[in-house]
């Protein structure tokens, strides 16, 4: 028998075996009662259901041939996105590809004689005889790609790779767990206990590879992390539609995505507005902000702010507290000694609104004691009432702080601009953090509040003073944080070094850098490369798989010309037109629409991505990525030569998988490698 035939007769048996085991629990009455043990029960059978439905349509995409020196017993392992054990059987029929064995499947690369993973019972040696990609599409066997056999010359291993990188792609990020990368399988797996800092080309795979952390998390470590409490931040809502069918794909559910401003403005509650995200975009790129503005916006990111914002708040708290004796009624007396002693020794731990809280039921409970020595009851009640009013009226006179006063108080102490707008509460992003510190100062955090793990993408464009934040709400080690500095095109509030973020995290986080990429051609690397090499001290360049395309063109504008590469391109599934000002971007939406092109139109603040042809400004596309792509407008006027419009031209080139074209009018500009 051939070794498609032998893949198909395997495929037939598991399939068999996963619908009869799929049809046993969807037999099994659902438990909707209040027993413990059954709902316990009931859940596992749930989750079972669920895997065996992934299961049932493509139920691995991996085999592993490995001999285990300890048994002398060669096992063939298949790997597919979720585990599925039949009781009856010793042998897993699907090993899950988070499980510790699967991990040999990523990092062999043909070279290693002998091989060894981590199983809870402790090390296991063997050797590997088959590597094996099998791609099953609804039922079926499709293909079989071998890129190890023993005794064989080596393919390398890329052959599959080159495959699945050649697809097209649709409107939805996708996992990748056939192919996933040894670097990229090490980061996935990569010690859950300290901080995790990433620096990555663009395409290296970043976004896809914390999600697949995600998922290795909740699967290695269930008892410890929880979904619910696992939090994926990304730069606005659209991304999060784009990335938000990954987690599902690899059978994992209620992990919470969100965007930073949305997580503030829930911890802030109603009472303050935020600049809207158009907004925010649209000054940052085509108004420009002054100059003066920009450096007083990299101030309030910077740990030194955060420190003067803390040192500040503690003494002014420390100002407002209570220095006077409380004297409820004449020889009834809590010397104010007493009261320092409270909240200097037996409230300490607690934040200062706690403290108020906890003074004042302390001398609650000191008036309802005290009153007891009198013996008639209508004068022991009379006590009481006056008690609880001075303890009242005690409490009030500590008053209770208010973050935003606080906030602008401190502002003009030291001298920064503050708006009529911040003074009526509408916050610019730059004040976020500081009214969420100054909040978390107050009150402290909760330990519900606490992320188990939380995932930072595009952390170039955010403030040390952010990831710090973060970091307090996070539970120790629980941080992944993802970003290309090439790509900081947010430079008044973002990052130029990693550095600070390594001073905030913990000296121990681990930071990698990937720099293979996987999205583009090697032609679209090699030219982005062209224009990432002019940036002075530019981040690694990246470095492209063998995977070639045609080359990238630059051409004069004309909507002719527009139109016909439309046509050339018309084949592929996603196509972008990116380009310098959401202005432009309408007049070619609509110059499109005339042409009879059906088009969308991004705008800042969508929360869909259609897929299809689009047209967004170039700042707009970052974390997107389209078969193929045009700039529009790369003239000299557009696109002069300083490093912002460097790192915007770079993230628009690098947005392409298959094609890339520029086009402009009058002058091209001198960043534009020819
Ligand atoms: N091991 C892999 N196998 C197949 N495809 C991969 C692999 N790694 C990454 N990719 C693909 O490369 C593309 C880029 O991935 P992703 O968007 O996660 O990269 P990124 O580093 O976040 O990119 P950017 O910073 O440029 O937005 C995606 O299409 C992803 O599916």
């Amino acid at each position: 028998m051939n070794q498609q035939d032998y893949e198909v007769a395997v495929l037939k048996m598991s399939l068999e075996k996963i619908d009869r085991m799929l049809a046993y629990v969807q037999n099994i009455p659902i438990y909707r009662g209040d027993d413990f043990t059954q709902q316990v029960l009931e859940e596992r059978r749930e989750a079972m259901r669920q895997s065996l439905r992934i299961a049932k349509q493509e139920p691995y995409f991996a085999r592993l041939d490995f001999l285990e020196f300890d048994r002398d017993e060669k096992k063939s392992l298949y790997i597919g996105k979720v585990g599925v054990h039949d009781d009856k059987e010793e042998q897993p029929l699907v090993i899950d590809w988070r499980a510790p064995v699967a991990s040999l499947f990523y990092s062999f690369n043909g070279s290693e004689e002998d091989v060894y993973y981590e199983s809870p019972d402790g090390i296991v040696e063997g050797e590997i005889q088959l590597k094996r990609n099998v791609v099953i599409r609804a039922r079926e066997l499709r293909r079989v790609v071998d890129s190890y056999v023993e005794g064989q010359e080596s393919s390398g291993g890329d052959e599959f790779l080159l495959y699945k990188l050649g697809e097209q792609k649709d409107n939805k990020l996708k996992d990748i767990v056939s192919t996933i990368q040894a670097e990229q399988n090490s980061i996935i797996r990569s010690d859950v206990r300290k901080p995790l800092l990433i620096q990555g080309a663009a395409g290296s795979g970043k976004t896809t590879v914390a999600l697949h952390r995600l998922a290795f998390l909740l699967y290695e470590y269930r008892e410890r992390l929880k979904a619910e409490r696992m939090m994926i931040f990304a730069p606005n809502a659209m991304f999060l539609d784009y990335i938000a069918q990954v987690l599902p794909e690899l059978g994992v559910g209620h992990i919470q995505q969100s965007t930073y401003v949305d997580w503030v403005l829930q911890k802030l509650g109603e009472a303050y507005e935020v600049e809207s995200t158009e907004d925010r975009i649209f000054t940052r790129f085509e108004l420009q902000v002054e100059p003066e503005y920009q450096a007083v916006m990299k101030e309030k990111g910077s740990l030194t702010f955060r420190n003067q914002l803390k040192k500040y708040v503690e003494e002014e708290l420390a100002n407002r507290m209570p220095v006077n004796d409380f004297i409820p009624w004449a020889h009834g007396i809590v010397k104010k000694e007493t009261i320092q002693n409270w909240l200097t020794q037996d409230f300490v731990h607690s934040p200062p609104l706690k403290q108020r809280e906890r003074l004042q039921a302390r001398l609650k409970r000191w008036v309802e004691i005290e009153v007891r020595m009198f013996e008639d009851e209508k004068e022991r009640k009379e006590y009481k009432t006056e008690g609880l009013k001075a303890v009242r009226r005690y409490i009030n006179s500590w008053k209770k702080p208010d973050e935003l006063k606080l906030y602008l108080h401190f502002l003009q102490q030291k001298d920064y601009p503050v708006s009529p707008l911040l003074r009526s509460g509408k916050l610019m992003f730059e004040d976020l953090a500081p009214m969420v510190f100054i909040r978390q100062q107050l009150i402290g955090i909760d330990k519900e509040d606490r992320f188990d793990h939380l995932v930072i993408d595009e952390a170039q464009d955010l403030s040390p003073f952010i990831i710090s934040l973060l970091n307090d709400y996070t539970k120790k080690g629980g941080l992944t944080i993802l970003g290309d500095l090439a790509q900081g095109i947010h430079g008044e509030e973002g990052i130029v070094a990693w550095d600070s973020f390594v001073k905030v995290l913990d000296e121990n986080c681990t930071y990698v850098q990937m720099e293979k990429s996987y999205r583009s051609t090697m032609e679209i690397i090699e030219y982005s490369n062209g224009i990432l090499k002019q940036i002075k001290n530019h981040p690694p360049l990246a470095k492209p798989v063998f995977r070639s395309g045609e080359p990238v063109k630059v051409t004069t504008y004309s909507l002719l010309f527009m139109l016909q590469w439309l046509k050339d391109v018309k084949a592929y599934e996603t196509i972008a037109f990116l380009t310098r000002t959401k202005k432009e971007a309408e007049m070619l939406a609509l110059e499109l629409k005339e042409a009879k092109v059906s088009a969308t139109l991004v705008r800042a603040g969508d929360t869909t991505y259609q897929g299809g042809i689009s047209i967004l400004p170039i700042y707009l596309s970052k974390g997107f990525e389209f078969d193929a792509v045009m700039l529009t407008n790369v003239s000299s006027h557009h696109y002069p030569n300083d490093s912002i419009h460097k790192k915007l031209l770079y993230v628009g080139c690098t947005r392409a998988l298959h094609s890339l074209s520029l086009s402009y009018e009058g002058t091209l500009s001198p960043i534009i490698p020819l």
